[in-house]
């Protein structure tokens, strides 16, 4: 009881009343904000933030998390935005060590933790964001130390494997797993501590083995693939692209290619940044077919985060092009300048890093970022992998607390 009047009584003198028809303008004391109305919006100055968040007053109001605003149990919004008033101005801001309280001209009342201002304001995450991503080159190709991590270490409660696993992937573009015994179901379940497996036409696990014709594709054959990215006939493609090597091609080659596509896509974009433009915008399709199978997809090579304008997926794939018939004749040439300047730029050999993969370890690829391709091989070779799917894999990344763009 005591305490609580103490309580009572140390909140009263935080507290600072202003008068909407005055400007905001409370002292901060000891750790609560500082807030100014600045006409349409609250900018708030927290003693632990780096620098003052303006939030608008239909911001504030839409995002109120009381209980009649927002249900907590299944993290959904309540609040009518039918009934928000855009020029809606709080009759009182009052700043206390834990939250700002708002009382709106109707008496609601809403709390915002600073945190939570911090995190989901505009100005806060993009201060707060540090993309993890690095970009490489065969000469800067990560140490294994830094991309490779045990099953055991995957497997332990801590999750520190798997966060050491997913940041590699979202550093450096790929991952390994190592000491997976090298068989299909034990490739399953070791990927599987880290995201569900997609299930597509080529099934969940699939599996290469030597030329058997089980897809009609040409990684089902025992022919050379340039570099390329996965899925560009899907609306989505896959985030990531497993491979085991079960068992090596007997009579050699078979060797895995990786090239970082976003660092060629920087130097393209330096080289040719019309071309760089022109690809980021200019659809055109792509297509995978076989007996009770068609895919096509319209899209652009380069996309972007539609906030940041950061680049965000590559998509690239020469073989699984679907007839031109969405380029006007006009935009033809245009086409294949920028196109086959950017295909030399990719199949610069200055790019390419080749490696043997060995059974027992699994290579987690970013899709949207690698690309890959294989050398030709003779004799038995086999190979088993799958896919996961982008929403479940970023899904698994946050709920380990990794933040993404
Ligand atoms: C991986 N797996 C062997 C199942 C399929 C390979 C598909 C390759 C296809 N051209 C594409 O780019 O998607
Ligand atoms: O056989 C391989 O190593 C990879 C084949 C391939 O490029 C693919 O599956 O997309």
């Amino acid at each position: 009881m005591l305490q609580t009047k103490v309580f009572q009584f140390c909140r009263s003198l935080y507290r600072v009343r202003c008068e909407v028809s005055r400007r905001w303008s409370s002292q901060h004391h000891l750790l609560g904000a500082k807030t100014v109305d600045t006409g349409g919006c609250l900018e708030v100055q927290h003693p632990h933030w780096p620098h003052s968040l303006r939030v608008t007053y239909p911001w504030l109001r839409d995002h109120c998390r009381c209980d009649q605003c927002f249900n907590h149990v299944t993290v959904q919004r309540k609040f009518d935005l039918s009934a928000l008033k855009l020029n809606i101005r709080p009759a009182t801001v009052i700043s206390i060590p834990e939250e700002l309280e708002v009382t709106w001209p109707d008496g609601h009342k809403s709390k915002y933790d600073y945190q939570f201002l911090w995190q989901n304001t505009f100005e806060g995450c993009q201060t707060s964001y540090k993309s993890p991503r690095l970009l490489w080159t065969p000469s800067t190709f990560p140490e294994p130390d830094l991309t490779t991590v045990p099953l055991s270490a995957l497997e332990s409660s801590d999750k520190k494997g798997i966060q050491k696993l997913l940041y590699s992937i979202l550093r450096h573009g790929f991952g390994f797993i190592s000491e997976v015994p090298p068989d299909l179901e034990s490739t399953r379940s070791a990927v599987e501590n880290v995201c569900a497996v997609q299930k597509s036409f080529y099934g969940e696990m699939w599996e290469l083995q030597g030329t058997n014709l089980t897809h009609y594709d040409t990684a089902y054959t025992s022919e050379y693939i340039g570099p390329h990215t996965d899925q560009t006939y899907f609306s989505i493609a896959a985030r990531i692209q497993v491979f085991h090597c079960l068992q090596p091609a007997l009579e050699g080659g078979g060797e895995t290619l990786l090239i970082d596509g976003f660092s060629v896509a920087q130097k393209y974009k330096e080289k040719y940044p019309q071309g760089y433009d022109y690809l980021s915008s200019t659809a055109f399709p792509a297509q995978y077919k076989e007996e009770g199978q068609q895919h096509a997809s319209l899209d652009t090579i380069f996309k972007h985060n539609p906030v940041t304008g950061n680049l965000q997926q590559f998509r690239f794939n020469v073989y699984d092009r679907a007839p031109l018939s969405s380029i006007p004749l006009e935009k033809m040439q245009d086409f294949y300048l920028h196109f086959s300047n950017l295909v030399k730029t990719v199949q610069n050999p200055r790019n390419e890093h080749w490696l043997q993969l060995q059974p027992g370890m699994v290579v987690l690829i970013d899709n949207w970022r690698i690309m890959h391709g294989r050398n030709k091989f003779s004799g038995m070779r086999r190979m088993c992998g799958c896919y996961f799917d982008n929403d479940d894999f970023s899904s698994a990344a946050r709920v380990l607390g990794i933040q993404l763009e």
